[in-house]
């Protein structure tokens, strides 16, 4: 892959390059979070990019969905669970080599059913700092809001 994506703090920030005609991908990512405060962690799967990379759960919007049903849909079909309350906690622009993406990040604390991972990923439930790697670079900003957060000083992530 080349060339480094670029987090965008704010989504009313300009990408740098492709100009203002570059259409953007919205993407709903749901953060689960355990009691414990443990949060889920996927791997990509085999044949999308940034395969092995890990991330939260989540997919693009389809026409016609909110976030919220998009999130609904995806982590139902991804990993097999229903989830219960949406929370929408931040949104990010990444501007990767293969697309610019809005990711809507939802925090989730309630769900039913057991994890199935429906793609062949992997998952771990993570604390900081988080041990699986590589992580995907659109998601070491919501390691760094849960450090805030958390109150956590020191690497959110191994590597
Ligand atoms: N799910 C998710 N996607 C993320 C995160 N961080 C991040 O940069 N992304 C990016 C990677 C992708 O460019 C995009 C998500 O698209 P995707 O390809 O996984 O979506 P999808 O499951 O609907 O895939 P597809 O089968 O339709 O291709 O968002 C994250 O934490 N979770």
């Amino acid at each position: 892959m080349s060339g480094a994506p670029r987090v965008l703090v704010a989504d009313g920030d300009r990408p740098r390059e492709g100009g203002p005609d570059r259409a953007v991908v919205e993407v709903a990512v749901g953060v689960l979070v355990r009691d414990d405060g443990t949060f889920l962690l996927t791997s990509r799967p085999e044949g999308k990019v940034y395969a092995g990379y890990w991330e939260f759960p989540g997919g693009k919007v389809e026409a016609g969905e909110t976030i919220e049903q998009a999130l609904r849909r995806e982590l139902q079909e991804e990993i097999g669970i229903v989830i219960g309350a949406v929370h929408p906690w931040r949104v990010e622009l990444v501007d990767y080599p293969h697309a610019l993406v809005r990711l809507n990040f939802c925090k989730v604390h309630e769900w039913t059913g057991g994890l199935h991972m429906h793609e062949g990923q992997s998952f771990a439930w993570q604390a900081l700092p988080v041990r699986v790697q590589p992580v995907l670079p659109g998601t070491v900003p919501v390691l760094r809001w849960f450090a805030e957060e958390r109150g956590f000083d020191g690497a959110t992530h191994v590597g």
